[in-house]
């Protein structure tokens, strides 16, 4: 051991024994909220999850997922999965992308780092790009953040900027596309006002146009590339604000999936292709949904689709969910003789509500050998279904899916008991358990035509965090002196059932061992 007195060994816990199996299953976007019918986990039928709440009371608590929690700017920043899965793996609480984006914006301090430096040099004579998610969603991206960085950009030499623009509606209420661009319009006439040509280039819905992750879709990324970098789209406008209202009445789209449009000059030519020279920054601070974009402008020998023409740009992207998200935003395995990783590939071409049911079963039936084999300490699992089918805003879809979640649950638990192992079962942040917007005191708020609207994104409800099974020792049961718990005081939860101490800065432990 060095001097200092750190050691990588972890204390023995003084009670609990090693060498039990522990499954930590993480159900997506499955929050606790008040029981009524816009609460999709309440209303479907979800026998498990109900006879961990209401059998073990001891045993099943209430842990805080969103805001400062997990290390967002404000407790007005619901979850998301990046950031409850990093406060999952880390048992600690670190700034996240959005609040260090903040300070280095507040200091000044991004426009001395090497990116900034890098791109200036393209100021001269060439475009700056921004392209990214234009909402106040705070999960991938904030539009003030990219007003300020408009601003310092121009202030900093920028004379021809473009902007390529993706429509939100998942993080933000359907339809708020055209209000942010009419802000985002706004600012670049002022700039426009004081000599920079600076302009919105293209645009589409996140859904359908570059934001795909965990290269699930490729032609979602061509179709941006397509847009942003050759000029070139199926939809032709002059003006932004025209395109994506135009869109949505037209085409029936909502935001997350507006078809890919580009803006054009007088004499019908792209306002803002990427050309050789010019500078492209991602304005997410979010990596998961900007990777492959970045491979397709940074590769050189790209093969996912025909890129026509590579620019030659500078290029700067700021910035797996158990997997990358859970260890700090690191891909790839830590050490591959303990560790496997197993995806199971997600349909592809349709919006989830198609199918609620998603991969629950298959994911569920791995784990499930996972756990039986006996190879594993631990067996982690992430359960999309309430998440991804709670962002398409179909109600009767998302109490499906809630359904199915609980059902792969049980085949887990099942394992779990079969083996004599432990549980853990809790959720990255609230999604299914809301499906309504509501004014301050909780009532529902209706659109101008009295229909209610529907809620696509996260929450900022807590989550539930169940543990049991017949390997946990009967004296195990939540402390009530941890003032408020929140996802961070999971790992070290999950330490202890693997018979050690967590570090000692480690966020504390859940539980307690009492002697009966
Ligand atoms: O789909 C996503 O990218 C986000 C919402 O913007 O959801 P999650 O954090 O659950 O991945
Ligand atoms: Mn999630
Ligand atoms: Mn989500």
């Amino acid at each position: 051991m060095a001097s200092s007195g750190f050691s990588w060994t972890l204390p023995d816990h003084p009670k609990l024994p090693k060498g039990k199996t522990v499954a930590v299953v993480v159900l997506d976007g499955w929050g606790e909220a008040n029981a009524d019918k816009y609460n999709c986990i309440h209303v479907a039928q979800t026998p498990v999850m109900d006879s961990l709440k209401n059998g073990a009371p001891e045993r099943w608590t209430l842990v805080k997922a969103h805001g400062t929690a997990v290390g967002l700017p404000s407790d007005d920043d619901m979850g998301n999965s990046e950031v409850g899965h990093n406060a999952l793996g880390a048992g600690r609480i670190f700034a996240q992308g959005a609040k260090l984006v903040d300070q280095a914006l507040a200091s000044g301090k991004i426009y001395d780092g090497e990116g900034f430096n890098y791109i200036k040099e393209s100021f001269d004579k060439n475009t700056l790009h921004l392209i990214g998610l234009l909402s106040d969603g705070g999960v991938h991206s904030r539009l003030d953040q990219v007003q300020l960085l408009l601003k310092g950009a121009s202030e900093r030499g920028a004379k021809r900027i473009r902007v390529h623009i993706l429509t939100d509606g998942r993080d933000v209420l359907d339809g708020s596309s055209v209000g942010f661009v009419e802000t985002l319009e706004n600012d670049l006439s002022q700039l426009r006002e004081k000599g920079i040509d600076a302009r919105i280039a293209s645009g589409g819905g996140r859904m359908y146009v570059t934001m795909d992750r965990y290269e699930n879709d490729w032609d979602v990324v061509k179709r941006g590339w397509d847009a942003q970098v050759l000029g070139e789209a199926p939809y032709k406008f002059k003006n932004a604000v025209e395109a994506v209202k135009t869109l949505r009445a037209e085409t029936k789209a909502n935001d997350q999936y507006l078809p890919p449009f580009v803006i054009v000059d007088e004499s019908d030519k792209s306002v803002g292709p990427v050309v050789d020279g010019d500078a492209v920054v991602t304005f997410n601070f979010r990596a998961d949904r900007m990777v492959m974009l970045a491979k397709a402008l940074e590769y050189a020998d790209f093969d996912k689709f025909d890129r026509v023409r590579v620019p030659k740009i500078r290029e700067t992207v700021k910035f797996g969910h158990v997997t990358f998200f859970w260890n700090g935003n690191r891909s790839g395995y830590f050490d591959e003789t303990k560790e496997e990783y197993i995806e199971i590939q997600s349909d592809v071409g349709i919006t989830f509500n198609v199918k609620p049911n998603m991969k629950a079963l298959e994911i569920a039936e791995k784990a499930r050998t996972a756990i039986l084999s006996g190879k594993f300490d631990q067996v982690r699992v992430n359960l999309p279904n309430g998440d991804m089918v709670g962002h398409t805003g179909d109600i009767e879809a998302t109490v499906v899916a809630c359904k199915a979640a609980d059902e792969a649950v049980k085949i887990i638990l099942d394992a779990i008991e079969q083996v004599g192992g432990i549980y853990l079962v809790t959720a990255d942040h609230g999604n299914a358990e809301d499906m309504v917007k509501r004014n301050k005191s909780g009532q529902p708020l209706l659109d101008k035509n009295g229909q209610i609207q529907i809620l696509t994104s996260h929450t900022l409800q807590p989550v539930p965090v169940a543990i049991g099974g017949p390997g946990l020792h009967p004296g195990v049961k939540f402390r009530s002196d941890i003032q408020t718990p929140g996802l961070a005081n999971v790992a070290a939860t999950v330490m202890n059932f693997h018979g050690y101490e967590a570090p000692a800065d480690y966020e504390p432990t859940l539980i307690e061992v009492v002697d009966n």
